[in-house]
């Protein structure tokens, strides 16, 4: 199956001057990465006037396998990678990485642990240390982020991403924190992480004389990647190449909280996407009532949607009397709708998602794993992971208050942030469904769930 024709301006997306910046922002469900790929299609094709080898990058393994999958992308001059992926292969063709020395994961943790235990006896008594290694692994990634090589650059920054503001006076203990945790990390031997790998890049690619590898750029989900992971990208092309950026701020999950504005893109004017292809009016009346919840920050790059066309039926909430029951009903459910579409079972965390479906067939969509014409039958994955995915239907199970927001998040956050953040995750979770939603919880609904009965249909088993 080819790529399905562009409609109304996502035409005029496609075919965008084939130089310079571009930025398209539009609502879930609008075809951006659908237009993602028709433009590096379009941008690589030898038909195509100033064509040139093109990347399509995206911040997700498993989107960026499906978007590998699209049978109109498999052509000679279109690499599609994740920017992590972009970025090693840089480095490491300049020499500059060996082997996998780029620290991530709990690994990273454990060093930043240990960096704030270094640096924590000489500031005893101050509150900053009631904060998990989670959170000062979350504002040394926004450093990082953000490109900053100067305390002063970090000092005299407005910090976005955080609903609850951060005293300036706390910014050189936590640079303290995030230079002992580099030479710690550069003891351990990894010279990067996946966050500061992009101002590496940055630096090799200005001294560097080669040819560019790339002409054109296509970032999907662009929202995502740090301000100084797109500047990186910017640096990338040539100047009589182009950089086009795809992105919905509503759906920005990895706590950058910056518009494309500081990220080095100069463009004429921004284009927008409103038309919501994907979801039944019923869903995306639940997503848009999530995104007016108090604590959804909407920044000025957020699109206000059009009501879809599609009907189908409300989402079901379904009330259970205890996690036993809870789960009876998920796996029932989604062995059902699995018969005849593709349905999600989409969780917080991989731990809650295998719990979910333990004793179901379930294809686990960890690093791919979802094509482009994924067969009927259950997928599991998280609400991080299904970024940029949809199915015929989905079932989110564990929505009470337990679990939703997350215990870490609210442990490492303040109320206030961890629901903005918690928030935007469910807001995609619930996006990825095109025609059927089902939502399950024991005790008390999570208080990020809206509490318009209109917006389901309550049910007990
Ligand atoms: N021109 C089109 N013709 C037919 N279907 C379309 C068209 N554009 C988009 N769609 C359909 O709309 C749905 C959403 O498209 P896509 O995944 O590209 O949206 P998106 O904006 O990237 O969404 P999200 O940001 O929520 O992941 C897909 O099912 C896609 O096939």
């Amino acid at each position: 199956m080819s790529l399905p024709t562009p409609r109304g301006r996502q035409g005029d997306v496609v075919y965008l001057p084939r130089s310079g910046h571009h930025v398209v922002l539009g609502t879930a469900g609008t075809g951006k990465t659908l237009m993602a790929a028709w433009r590096a299609a379009y941008l690589s094709s030898p038909d195509t006037p100033g064509h040139g080898r093109t990347l399509l990058v995206t911040y997700n393994k498993t989107l960026a396998k499906y978007l590998e999958g699209i049978p109109g992308l498999r052509v000679r001059d279109l690499d599609v990678r994740t920017y992590g992926r972009f970025s090693w292969h840089y480095l490491s063709n300049s020499g500059l990485v060996r082997g996998s020395n780029i620290l991530g994961g709990p690994a990273r943790i454990r060093i930043i642990e240990k960096a704030v235990d270094a640096v924590s006896p000489a500031y005893r008594g101050s509150r900053l240390w009631d904060r998990g290694p989670a959170w000062f692994a979350d504002e040394i990634s926004w450093i990082s982020g953000m490109g900053f090589t100067e305390l002063d650059h970090y000092t005299d920054s407005e910090r976005r991403g955080r609903v609850t503001p951060l005293s300036r006076g706390l910014r050189p203990v936590i640079w303290k924190v995030m230079e002992n945790y580099r030479d710690l990390r550069r003891d351990a031997g990894y010279d990067f992480d996946w966050d500061d790998i992009a101002t590496a890049v940055r630096e090799r690619l200005a001294a560097d004389r080669r040819e560019h590898l790339y002409r054109h750029i296509v970032i999907d989900e662009g929202q995502d990647l740090s301000p100084e992971q797109i500047r990186s990208l910017v640096d990338a092309v040539p100047e009589d190449g182009s950089v086009t950026f795809f992105g919905d701020y509503a759906q920005q999950i990895y706590g950058q909280a910056m518009s494309w504005k500081s990220c080095g893109l100069s463009v004429r004017r921004v284009e927008r996407f409103r038309d919501n292809l994907r979801n039944s009016k019923a869903i995306a009346d639940l997503a848009t009532a999530v995104s007016e919840m108090p604590f959804f920050e909407k920044s000025d790059d957020f699109v206000a949607p059009l009501a879809p066309r599609a009907t189908g039926p409300r989402p079901t909430l379904v009330r259970c009397s205890g996690e036993d029951e809870e789960l009876r009903v998920v796996r029932a459910t989604a062995e059902r709708l699995g018969r005849d579409g593709t349905v999600a079972v989409i969780a917080r965390t991989w731990e809650a998602a295998d719990h979910a479906c333990r004793g179901i067939r379930a294809t686990r969509l960890r690093e791919g794993g979802f094509t482009w014409q994924a067969p009927p039958g259950v997928y599991k994955t998280t609400y991080h992971s299904a970024k940029g995915l949809e199915f015929d239907a989905v079932v989110l199970p564990l929505c009470g208050a337990e679990r939703i927001p997350d215990r870490d998040v609210l442990e490492s956050f303040d109320e206030k942030d961890a629901h903005a953040r918690e928030s935007k995750l469910l807001y995609v979770a619930i996006t990825r469904a095109r025609s059927e939603l089902v939502i399950t919880y024991s005790g008390t609904r999570s208080p990020l769930l809206p509490t318009d009965p209109a917006l389901f249909t309550e049910v007990r088993p």
